[in-house]
């Protein structure tokens, strides 16, 4: 079966500088794939790279299997960045817009691109809803808390149908009411058929989360399968994601020059 989304051995530079280097996975449909390391590991500049963000100056990505991009840091075409949903790990805003607002603008967008409202609008208040942000909808992001703003980013994510879903560390600053329900909704776009990739710190939500794990560490991906290959490869089949996680990178750690 192709995947949805392929990766194969991309360097992906910030600056001049090459950050991930030989990078592969694949994420097929209906899988999340958790993206797991320290900080500073390259996780951030993997997700840059698949959306277009920081140039990919090696190796190759592919959506259903059509190459978009061949390491010449060209952008992406947007037949296929429509395809795509992402939810950042900095909230990213207008400073002079209202929530509301940036909910119209991202409706806007996607009515000139073709899409159909009609079913948009009754969506964005169920997810408003459903994240508690109606009382916000008329601030500006300055009057906004870090986790309010990071809703935002939630809703602008699902508004609209998508193949993939990218997610940079969705839990950092939600409320455990939001975290429980962007669960609930990563769970639900996964049963739809959605290849997700997940970055996150909190290993207990990852490990109950994804089908499969890439271990990322100094920009390079140093083990991956499923929390069962990975305990077979440990020999310890009561190991949890952060047991598995921890002694790899330091069996890793041992072995850097
Ligand atoms: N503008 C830049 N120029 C050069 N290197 C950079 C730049 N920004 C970040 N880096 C480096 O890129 C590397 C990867 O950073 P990245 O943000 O992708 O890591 P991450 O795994 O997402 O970390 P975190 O878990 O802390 O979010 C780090 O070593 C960082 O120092």
């Amino acid at each position: 079966m192709t995947a949805v989304l392929s990766v194969h051995d991309v360097t992906i530079s910030r600056g001049s500088t090459p950050v991930v280097r030989g990078v592969s996975f694949d994420i097929h449909a209906g899988e999340i794939l958790g993206l797991i390391g320290p900080n500073g590991a390259g996780k951030s500049t993997t997700i840059g790279g698949l959306l277009g963000y920081y140039p990919v100056t090696g190796g190759q990505m592919a959506f259903r299997g059509q190459p978009y991009t061949f390491g010449d840091g060209k952008e992406i075409p947007f037949e296929v960045k429509r395809k795509f949903a992402y939810i950042p790990e900095q909230p990213v805003y207008y400073a002079d817009l209202t929530l509301a607002e940036h909910l119209e603008w991202k409706m806007r967008l996607w009515g000139l691109a073709g899409g159909s409202d009609a079913t948009v609008h009754a969506r964005m208040e169920d997810l408003v809803h459903q994240l508690q942000l109606e009382p916000h909808l008329s601030k500006f992001p300055h009057q906004c808390s870090k986790g309010t703003l990071q809703k935002l980013m939630v809703v602008s994510a699902f508004l609209f149908p998508f193949d993939v879903l990218i997610v940079d560390e969705p839990f950092i600053g939600l409320d455990v009411i939001a975290i429980r329900q962007v669960r609930e909704w990563i769970e639900r776009a996964r049963l739809d058929g959605a290849a997700v990739l997940l970055s996150t710190h909190v290993l207990d939500s990852a490990e109950r989360m994804c089908q499969r794990f890439a271990f990322m560490m100094d920009g390079e991906v140093f083990a991956a399968g499923s929390l069962e290959e990975l305990r077979a490869a440990q020999g310890n089949a009561a190991a949890s994601l952060e047991d598995l996680f921890i002694a790899l990178f330091h069996a890793r750690r041992a072995v850097q020059p």
